[in-house]
């Protein structure tokens, strides 16, 4: 589904030359819930940006479905940290605005938007604006908002990043129901090594300086995955050996990631 060959970026801050990617490889499979963890300013948010079609590679290429990614489309939905809703919209029209600038008729696009805020179990809440939702709600609604587009393609950038521990359970939980029943593909960045494992198919571990995949780990844990799996003996097996290829490269580089994930 979509395919990263040999890609390298670099960024010019002023006089200097950042090195943000260095001949990264990776395969995402059609329906494939892909994580990726990685120390901060390892280029997470540079490659999934790239899959979006927001940022270009210096060399090498990205493609979707074998077709070199070209810009943004709406095959690719993002998801990111912040739920970035319009304020002045309700739930309901925040969800049915892509469907309204895409022309679908007002009536229908809310309707439509009513079924994606049940699907994200918000069926109650159409009429509430964004300051009235927790930050949980919020990023539902963002997710329903990104859903609407019927992208086949999720990228996301640590969406549950900004939320408390307990929401941000239940949010995992919902979205592997969510993603089981949909047939997305999800590309899933987050620091946190435990969500990496119970959300996963395949864990990857980026390492700094520049950045590049220094660890491709699949989870052979069952689907459906839900509170249970989160006890299921062989999470700690998984949870130490990527603990130690983060652990080697956070010493690499800065050292924003100490401490994390324990
Ligand atoms: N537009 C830009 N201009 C210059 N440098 C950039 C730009 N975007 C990213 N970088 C640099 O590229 C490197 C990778 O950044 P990126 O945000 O992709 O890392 P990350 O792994 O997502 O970090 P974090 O986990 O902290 O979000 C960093 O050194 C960053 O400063």
């Amino acid at each position: 589904m979509l395919q990263v060959k040999h890609v390298t970026k670099t960024f010019r801050r002023g006089k200097h030359i950042v090195n943000a990617l260095a001949a990264v490889d990776l395969t995402v499979s059609k329906g494939e819930f892909l994580t990726i963890l990685g120390p901060s300013g390892c280029g997470k948010t540079t490659l999934l940006h790239m899959l979006g079609g927001f940022e270009f590679p210096t060399t090498g290429s990205v493609e979707i479905e074998g077709k070199p990614i070209a810009g943004p489309g709406r095959d690719r939905g993002m998801v990111f940290q912040e739920a970035m809703l319009f304020p002045w919209r309700t739930a309901r029209a925040n969800v049915a605005w892509p469907l309204e600038v895409a022309g679908t008729p007002w009536r229908q696009a809310h309707a439509r938007a009513d079924e994606l805020l049940a699907m994200v179990g918000l069926e109650r809440f159409g009429n509430a604006y964004p300051g009235e939702l927790s930050g949980g709600m919020r990023q539902r609604a963002a997710l329903a908002r990104t859903l609407a587009m019927e992208p086949s393609v999720l990228l996301m950038d640590e969406p549950f990043g900004a939320l408390d521990a307990q929401t941000r359970e239940v949010m995992q939980e919902e979205l592997t129901r969510l993603w089981q029943t949909s047939g997305l593909t999800v590309v899933f960045i987050t620091h946190d090594i435990n969500e990496a494992i119970f959300l996963g198919d395949r864990v990857v571990v980026m390492g700094a300086s520049p950045g590049r995949v220094v660890e491709d780990c699949v989870i052979e844990l069952e689907r459906p995955r839900s509170s249970e799996t989160k006890a299921d003996p062989r999470i700690l097996a998984y949870r130490s050996h990527l603990w130690e290829v983060l652990r080697r490269e956070s010493a690499k580089s800065a050292p924003a990631m100490a401490g994390a994930g324990q």
